[in-house]
């Protein structure tokens, strides 16, 4: 048993290396021509005719989001009547607004579609399996604004997903990193425009209430959990100095480790926000983001088999660091899943323009169709023995619960 196994993960990486060059030219695409959240027209085109293209998988392009699609293959294996075990790869694609792909969601799409490719790859070359499988390809726009994810979760995309998969680039290999839960707010100050020398007291300053605000905020930041985070921009500050400005605008990301302490944060810089259109007659208006993020539930088990195949590849684990958020954090509150992080070898940090090179680079492609490898043999891990897949949901029932408790 354990020599099939084997044989069948070594079918997956021969395959993901033999599909280099496309799978590379499919990433570069993405790159080339980076688009922001529920943007991303050019990457779902490519990422569908790329899977269409494939042989024997189902493709549905714009799949209940612009932006989005799936792409099915099998059932197989099994016998009839059987209930079937689906395996999801997810891929990212959008960019961030000036500094392009500096987040590497190119080779988030690339990673995920490998990791496909690979498992079908492996499954196509046994006949008979014990259960019936099924693979899953989810495009999902969205994760820089939005949170595409969180959308087709409301849809009911996940519903038929047994366990989930993506990987996410970074400093070094991960299998699991803290993402926070995350709420975000653009705050809008509404004050009267005057000559800001003519007759300055007949205007209402809003770039005065931004900078209150701005400040307000810091200042509550020192009394802070050292696990909240908070930060924003002034994304509109008025025109000319000798317009007393009337509008400006902010946005605003609060974090916490748990999205059951949203509120709380929210409520504090709320209190700041108002604070600030009080004391300078500026009407506020607060528009909350639609979708928030939660934490990562973990899936040891995943987590446990995944690192064994990195090891096995060749990867070395950090075990801390950092992380933003994700919406993959509601995902693996529905389903349970892995979002390991991955080395691109560059030291470069997310959201630099450095890091947009390095997720361009040739040197990348080794690092992620490596990742995609490893995601691929944990997927062999799940479906080759019924009691793997027992023990990842009962794991994530378990997580569940405990994370339900008051
Ligand atoms: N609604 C704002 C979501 C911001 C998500 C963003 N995610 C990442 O940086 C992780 C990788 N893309 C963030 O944490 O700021």
């Amino acid at each position: 048993m354990a020599e099939k196994l084997q044989a069948l993960k070594q079918q997956v990486c021969c395959s993901i290396d033999e599909a280099k060059d496309k799978l590379h030219g499919l990433g570069d695409a993405i790159w080339h021509h980076p688009e922001l959240a529920y943007e991303e027209r050019h990457a779902h085109d490519t990422l569908v005719r790329f899977f269409t293209q494939e042989k024997g998988w189902t493709v549905e392009p714009h799949y209940k989001l612009e932006t989005a699609f799936r792409a099915t293959w099998g059932p197989v294996g099994g016998a009839d009547g059987e209930s079937v075990v689906n395996v999801g790869f997810l891929c990212e694609y959008d960019a961030l607004p000036s500094i392009g792909h500096a987040c590497g969601h190119n080779l988030i799409a690339e990673c995920g579609a490998a990791a496909a490719l690979g498992l079908k790859a492996a499954l196509e070359s046994e006949e008979a399996w014990p259960v019936l499988i099924k693979v899953t390809v989810l495009g999902t726009p969205a994760e820089e604004d939005g949170g595409g994810k969180v959308d087709l979760l409301q849809e009911g995309s996940f519903q038929d997903l047994d366990v989930v998969f993506m990987a996410h680039p970074t400093q070094k290999n991960a299998t699991y990193l803290p993402a926070m839960a995350i709420h975000s707010v653009l705050v809008k100050y509404h004050g009267r425009a005057a000559h800001a020398s003519a007759y300055p007291w007949e205007g209402v300053n809003a770039l005065d209430a931004a900078v209150m605000a701005y400040s307000n905020i810091s200042v509550l930041r020192q009394q802070f959990r050292p696990d909240w985070r908070i930060h924003g921009v002034i994304k509109h500050g008025g025109v000319k100095p000798n317009i007393i400005p009337d509008y400006t605008e902010l946005e605003y990301y609060m974090r916490t480790a748990s999205h059951r302490d949203l509120p709380n944060i929210t409520a504090k810089a709320e209190a700041c926000f108002h604070a600030a259109a009080m004391a300078t007659g500026c009407e506020v208006e607060l528009l909350f983001g639609k979708n928030d993020f939660y934490e990562v539930l973990r899936n040891r088990t995943l987590e446990d088999l995944y690192e064994e195949n990195g090891k096995a590849l060749g990867m070395k684990f950090a075990i801390d660091g950092f992380s933003g958020s994700t919406d993959f954090g509601n995902v693996s509150h529905a389903v349970p899943g892995i979002h390991p992080y991955f080395y691109i070898g560059s030291e470069a940090l997310n959201h630099t323009a450095e890091y947009t090179a390095a997720s361009g680079a040739d040197k990348a492609q080794f690092y992620t169709l490596r990742t995609a490898k490893a995601l691929a043999m944990t997927a062999l891990d799940v479906i080759f023995s019924p009691d793997v897949l027992d023990k990842v949901k009962q794991e994530f029932r378990e997580a569940k619960l405990r994370e339900e408790k008051p």
